[in-house]
């Protein structure tokens, strides 16, 4: 059986290398400020956000789609990011949220065309063949009902649709909340395949070991502050990571702090 993960996502003159700068980022709900005078970049590549619960990880995310009021600069490619989600999303920002949130009485196909609204409409049907091209069990699946479709096979839909809109940045918020093992690994590959392919992901993870395996480099956000960032595989092993989140005793002069 083929799995999700096994093809290519070569999308040649589409792959278009986004790259985010963030500078004294500000966000929260009311007078609660949530995020902090964060400073990171998000490189073309895999880029993920690790933290513990109510760090402010799901807050920096929707910051950045316009769902939470921000301060602070963001450039996307060197222009300002829009603050109103419609525009962020035109300007090729996409956002997988937490949980999915597919319409569960309506097929995969309808799901996957709401992904492309803002697509111009000459585009749709290229877009929708490319989406089916990279997820093929979706085309299997085009008149199933979402609702009725496993957890990863939902999540597989809610990334197929976000690609819908052909964004130069993909964000993702816990692609593998909830999901077996083996759907954890065919997700993160996905993610890591929609990045070779030239989409720049930005995605936040609990799965601190497997995350930082597939991504290019790392943040760690504490009580919405930065505290450590640097290369994936660094950061796998510096003593921030190892002491907090893999239960391990990490040695001296590893810690790779921001
Ligand atoms: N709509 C909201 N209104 C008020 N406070 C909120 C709202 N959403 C989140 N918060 C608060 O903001 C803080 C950061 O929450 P956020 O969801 O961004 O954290 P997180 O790092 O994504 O955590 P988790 O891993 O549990 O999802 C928490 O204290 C949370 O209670």
């Amino acid at each position: 059986m083929m799995h999700w993960s096994e093809r290519p996502f070569v999308h040649g003159s589409q792959a278009r290398h986004a790259h985010l700068r963030v500078r004294g980022l500000g966000a929260g709900y009311g007078a609660f400020l949530v995020l902090r005078g964060l400073e990171f970049e998000v490189r073309p590549g895999l880029t993920v956000i690790l933290g513990p619960n109510g760090a402010g990880k799901t807050t920096l995310l929707r910051a950045l789609n316009g769902l939470v009021q921000r301060t602070g600069e963001v450039l996307l490619d060197d222009a300002p990011l829009p603050t109103r989600t419609d525009a962020i999303v035109r300007s090729g920002v996409a956002l997988v949220a937490e949980g999915r949130q597919l319409f569960p009485q309506m097929t995969v196909l309808e799901n996957l065309e709401l992904g492309g609204w803002l697509v111009p409409k000459a585009e749709r049907a290229t877009r929708l063949e490319q989406v089916m091209n990279d997820f093929p069990k979706l085309r299997e699946r085009a008149r199933q009902l979402a609702g009725t479709m496993s957890g990863g096979e939902q999540q597989m839909v809610a990334v197929a649709r976000a690609m819908m809109s052909a964004p130069r940045l993909l964000m993702l918020d816990e692609p593998s909340l909830g999901l077996a093992p083996r759907m954890v690994d065919e997700l993160l590959a996905i993610a890591r395949r929609i990045a070779d392919a030239g989409t720049t992901v930005l995605m936040v993870e609990q799965n601190v070991k497997k995350a930082l395996a597939v991504a290019d480099r790392g943040y760690v956000l504490e009580r919405g502050a930065l505290v450590a960032s640097g290369h994936a595989k660094l950061l796998a092993r510096s003593s921030v990571i190892r002491e907090a989140y893999l239960g391990a005793q990490a040695g001296k002069n590893e810690s790779v702090r921001a």
